[in-house]
């Protein structure tokens, strides 16, 4: 189609509260019955095959009910991985030919698909394999995903849009704004739906066909999300799907002279570890692969002695304790003024201990278990540490439990030295660190936690002065790259607060923003001359 189009303008899903009794959530309920009651294959998806490969079986389950198993994949192997690639280098022809418009109206539907027939598969899938409460999967696998969806196709055609901005007499300029040549790898984490789903299609939008390697741990909510797409219309081979733990792929993936980017979101550690292996291969490849990724976090609150202590609180309890603290963005150190610590630290800590824990599928829970057996370890390993030492107070849970779940009961640390390790290392698990200090050092500390930590990623200044808040915002200017004042850091919404730190924290290309759908494209320029000279002396030549 010659026409040129406008895009719809995106609107942020509206979350659904599931209050107890509501239609939205009987009808949800039933399809959580259904999924635990019918552990399935999770194959493969290559070009327009499922696939369960010879590798060896992992076993999905719910983190809160171990012995629960939801799903069964099959490791991909090396060989499953050249397919994979070929696979895509085989649909790239057909997919980058098909105007925008085309490939934006397969995700646009998809988003529908998901906020309305598809969202409770979706949220169930992510509830039982995920160990989200219904809350923390609406807003990650119905609201935001919908979101990356919608918001992409605008942003995308904004990117299109951009042209020079100088045509002077008699030439045209002009901007092809190309997929990469290749293929792009996404390498996504397990605790958002949304973010595993954004990263394998935001490069598929703007023209590029891609390899996509789930977590295992959200291997049924990444099943679901490959059928939806399918269901939307996405062409065989534009993403493809490999589920297991990684290394295989990336050997036959990293090897491909056709690698065009990474599209990674998950710790910093796999992030370097894979920026390296690309380092390596450098000379190899058709052209320099663009790498993507936005990795770990140490969010932080800092309050002022003018800070509100109903809203500190209940920032510190969501932002430390959503999810079980499995957000890169939680709030997981805090440094509060004593004179707010004396009236805050025994409501903080009788809030903690009440707060429910359980099966996810039982609404009155505010949290569930952790992921898996090696970040349950981690978290008991971090709390054995810190009680060790004289310097730091278990003011709040410190219990765990793997008989049914991974199970750790939010805990609240009181540690009095500022460069202990729970300030800096990042646990992933319901452990919030609290650092106290005297009133008159705001600034002193604010300028510690400057410096403290490698990551970048979230943080959070609580305070009703004014000045306060934006001498801290000054000070902390790179230390984050969301700030929120008077917010908890954690629950960026699409469109709203682009999201995405620096330092150890990632490229900050923030993902759902134009910023991060430019590196998928490679722009071409064409200047087109009307009536070329035909002589080639200069005027200075006489
Ligand atoms: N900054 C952000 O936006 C953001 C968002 C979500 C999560 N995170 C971070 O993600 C981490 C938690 O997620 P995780 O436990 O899934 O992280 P992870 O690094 O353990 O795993 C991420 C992905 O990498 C894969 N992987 C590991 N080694 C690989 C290899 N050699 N080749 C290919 N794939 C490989 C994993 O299977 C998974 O799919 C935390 O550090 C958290 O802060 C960051
Ligand atoms: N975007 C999410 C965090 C994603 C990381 O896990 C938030 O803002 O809480």
């Amino acid at each position: 189609m010659d026409s040129v189009t406008t895009v719809p303008v995106p609107v942020n899903e509206p979350v659904r509260d599931h209050r107890p009794g509501s239609p939205e959530q009987q009808s949800l309920w039933a399809v959580l019955e259904q999924l635990r009651t019918a552990p399935r294959d999770l194959p493969a998806r290559i070009g327009d095959r499922w696939h369960l490969g010879s590798g060896e079986r992992i076993r999905v389950t719910e983190p809160h009910r171990r012995a629960s198993v939801l799903g069964v994949l099959a490791d991909s192997t090396r060989a499953d991985a050249c397919l994979a690639v070929r696979a895509a280098l085989d649909a790239a022809h057909d997919w980058r030919r098909l105007p925008y418009d085309a490939r934006a109206a397969i995700f646009l539907r998809a988003a529908d698909l998901l906020s309305g027939p598809w969202r409770d598969r979706m949220n169930a899938a992510t509830m039982l394999g995920q160990g989200k409460t219904v809350h923390q999967a609406e807003i990650d696998a119905a609201c935001e995903l919908a979101d990356f969806w919608r918001f992409n196709v605008a942003f995308g055609r904004e990117l299109l849009e951009q042209q020079p901005a100088v045509q002077p007499p008699g030439a045209w300029n002009r901007l092809d704004h190309r997929p990469l040549e290749g293929f792009v790898y996404a390498v996504t984490p397990f605790n958002f739906t949304a973010i595993a789903g954004n990263l394998a299609t935001a490069p598929a939008l703007m023209g590029n066909v891609v390899v996509w390697k789930p977590a295992p741990t959200q291997q049924l909510s990444a099943h679901v999300t490959m059928e939806l797409l399918e269901a939307a219309g996405l062409p065989p081979g534009v993403v493809n799907m490999l589920p297991g733990t990684g290394p295989a792929v990336s050997d036959a993936v990293l090897d491909s002279p056709h690698l065009a980017g990474i599209h990674f979101t998950g710790s910093t550690d796999t992030f370097r570890r894979l920026w390296g292996e690309v380092g390596h291969r450098i000379g190899s490849y058709r052209t320099y692969p663009r790498i993507v990724g936005e990795t770990g976090g140490k969010g932080f609150v800092l309050a002022h002695p003018s800070a509100d202590l109903d809203e500190l609180r209940t920032a510190l309890l969501r932002g430390a304790f959503d999810y079980q603290g499995q957000k890169c963005s939680a709030a997981s150190r805090a440094y509060l003024p004593r004179s707010i610590w004396r009236r805050l630290r025994d409501d903080l800590a009788a809030a903690a201990d009440a707060l429910p824990m359980g099966d996810v599928t039982d609404h009155r829970n505010f949290l569930g278990a952790v992921i898996d057996e090696r970040a349950y370890r981690r978290q008991v390993a971090a709390i054995a540490e810190a009680r060790a030492r004289e310097t730091c107070r278990v003011i709040a849970g410190g219990e765990h439990d793997d008989a049914e779940g991974w199970f750790v009961r939010p805990t609240v640390l009181e540690c009095d030295d500022l460069s202990d390790e729970v300030f800096e290392r990042e646990y992933f698990g319901p452990i919030l660190a609290v650092h106290v200090f005297d009133d008159d050092r705001f600034d002193e500390v604010a300028q510690h936690i400057d410096r403290t930590s490698d990551y970048a990623l979230t943080g959070a200044v609580f305070g009703r002065d004014r000045g306060a808040l934006e001498s801290a915002s000054a000070t902390l200017r790179d230390a984050a790259g969301n700030l929120y004042l008077n917010d908890k850091p954690t629950g960026a919404v699409v469109g709203q607060q682009p999201f995405g730190g620096g330092r150890a924290s990632g490229t900050n290309d923030k993902a759902g923003a134009p910023s991060n759908l430019s590196r998928w494209i490679s722009s071409r320029t064409l200047k087109e001359t009307y009536a070329p000279p035909r002589d080639h002396r200069y005027a200075h030549m006489g």
